[in-house]
């Protein structure tokens, strides 16, 4: 298949730092642990890789006989597919949950096929929904295709040479493909649907389904070609069994539905699809399908946080793979953030490390979680997937450096005079609330920079406190690299504007020339949790009781 241009090239990997100001620690670490756990992914691999993946946490439902999905996978090759609609700009976080399940399994030597849904995105999947998708120009469709396309032609790349580097060798053993449904569906004849397929369908089976009960009952109803979606969905599984071996399909848990009335197709399909001129495989002297070639269906669990919100998600917006909708920087910062309760779950889930040693990488953790040794773990990990080892790993010095700031973190290069050395820097950790919502002269307060809230607000007054922001895209440095930060003066920034200003959880402000401070935003409950205190605190908290 001929390769699309790549969309994330890795030139950008030579964003400015200076590896002298850099700590090495973390990832030195991360090396060290990487080249550890070879003899852990021998254990694992005795075990099968159903057992593996469920023990990983991958499986939510299975659609058919699991034991019989389980044997079939230790005798032979088996093909499997995961397809995704193109209906927004870019994948996102949560597309790489059906994804790992793929990279698994080509890792383990079966066959593997990622679809993207070039004619189907048009028609538009209800699964889930209670409101239609709002149309799209065809112009959209076709970047939003190409974007994809590109996407996973890329991280199918880092996913092999990933998977190298954890020892597998999935080339030599197993086929892969990226495939557009609209090469096959843009040609189908109705009228060879509704003969083929269609008879099959029995409205009673359709009507009965969730998505469509749900749709009509609560939401706005369901047009034909919505209600077709799932049989669309059916014929694509039906050209890659045929013509691909595809016997296993992987979705998000809102796609068991869809999963089980391909099923149905595919089963109908290929009893009655008799080609004259030879004889179909798949069907035993009955004419009905042998078990052994049934198709299954495997979907992953909808992933939530301790807290209850839908993974992937920051402040309600999707975490996207695009570096121009969320840079390297901040995929990275996202999943530093993950709390300690959702952290080996998420080393479990997205990367290829063995579980017993994530359970040592997470010992190592808890003796001193203030330095996040499982969340960096897991964003270089993920960061390697998604943008290749080298963006991970200059992603990660960046991450390093601006926790402890420094000329190169502050943007301010390493060719500053000597003097600069005596840049100031302090860390303060805040609750959320402290800080959302607060006007800045009371942060000053709060962050110990101002003896009290007038205080602070004198200090904004008289124009010497600073706030960082990114830097703005055309700011080059001389040295060609970007610039990390910049600073702005405050003056009348309203209190709702502080989250625009907050990095990667952290919020820096600068006090005259030098003295920087840096404040680590984190959640009110972890404030608590960890016993930490400060100025105004339990004054506020006492308030919002009485309210
Ligand atoms: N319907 C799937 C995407 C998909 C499209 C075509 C398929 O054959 C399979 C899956 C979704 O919306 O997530």
């Amino acid at each position: 298949m001929a390769r699309m241009q790549r969309f994330f090239s890795s030139a950008q990997a030579s964003r400015y730092i200076c590896s002298s100001c850099a700590r090495q620690s973390i990832v030195q670490r991360a090396q060290q642990l990487r080249t550890l756990h070879a003899s852990s992914r021998r254990r694992q691999e005795q075990k099968s890789i159903l057992s593996v993946l469920e023990e990983r946490g991958y499986v939510n439902q299975i659609a058919g006989d699991r034991n019989a999905l389980d044997r079939l996978l230790q005798t032979r090759k088996v093909g499997f597919y995961a397809g995704v609609d193109p209906t927004a700009p870019s994948l996102h976080l949560g597309h790489l949950l059906p994804l790992m399940v793929l990279f698994w399994l080509y890792h383990h030597g079966h066959n593997v096929v990622s679809l993207v849904g070039g004619a189907t995105a048009r028609v538009g999947d209800p699964s889930g929904r209670l409101t239609s998708r709002a149309k799209t120009a065809e112009s959209v469709h076709e970047t939003n295709f190409r974007t994809m396309y590109a996407q996973l032609d890329s991280i199918w790349d880092n996913a092999t040479q990933y998977g190298e580097r954890h020892g597998y060798q999935s080339e030599a053993t197993a086929k892969r493909a990226l495939l557009n449904n609209a090469s096959w569906l843009d040609k189908l004849n109705i009228l060879d649907f509704l003969k083929l397929m269609g008879n099959g369908m029995r409205l009673g089976a359709m009507l009965g389904r969730d998505t469509v009960r749900n749709k009509m009952e609560k939401g706005d109803g369901m047009s034909f070609s919505e209600f077709t979606y799932p049989l669309l969905q059916g014929w694509d599984w039906w050209h890659m069994y045929r013509n691909h071996g595809v016997q296993v399909q992987i979705g998000g848990s809102d796609q068991y539905g869809n999963i089980i009335a391909g099923m149905d197709a595919v089963k109908y399909i290929a009893q009655n699809h008799v080609e004259p001129s030879q004889q179909s495989p798949w069907l035993d002297a009955d004419g009905k399908l042998k078990d052994e070639l049934a198709p299954m269906g495997l979907t992953v669990p909808l992933l939530t946080t301790a807290s209850g919100e839908k993974f992937g998600k920051s402040a309600g917006n999707a975490v996207w793979l695009d570096k121009s909708m969320t840079s390297a920087f901040d995929l990275y910062g996202f999943l530093l953030r993950s709390s300690d309760n959702d952290v080996e779950r998420y080393l479990k889930l997205f990367t290829f490390i063995p579980t017993t040693h994530i359970t040592s990488v997470m010992a190592e953790h808890a003796a001193d979680p203030g330095k996040r040794i499982a969340q960096h773990f897991l964003a270089s990990e993920v960061l390697e997937l998604v943008h290749g080892r080298q963006e991970a790993m200059n992603t990660q010095k960046e991450h390093q450096a601006l926790r402890n700031p420094n000329m190169a973190s502050l943007g301010l290069g390493c060719k500053t005079s000597p003097g600069a050395d005596a840049l100031n820097t302090d860390r303060a950790v805040l609750p959320s609330s402290l800080i959302f919502d607060t006007p800045f002269s009371r942060i000053l307060y709060h962050a110990g920079i101002a003896q009290s809230k007038s205080e602070g607000a004198r200090m904004v007054a008289k124009g010497g406190v600073y706030v960082a922001t990114p830097a703005p895209p055309t700011a080059v440095r001389e040295d060609g690299g970007d610039t990390n930060l910049h600073f702005i003066q405050l003056r009348d920034q309203k209190p709702e504007e502080v989250r625009k200003y907050i990095m990667d959880g952290l919020l820096m402000l600068r006090v005259g020339k030098w003295k920087v401070r840096v404040i680590e935003v984190i959640e009110d409950a972890e404030f608590d949790g960890q016993k930490l205190d400060a100025p105004g605190w339990s004054e506020w908290k006492a308030i919002r009781t009485s309210m």
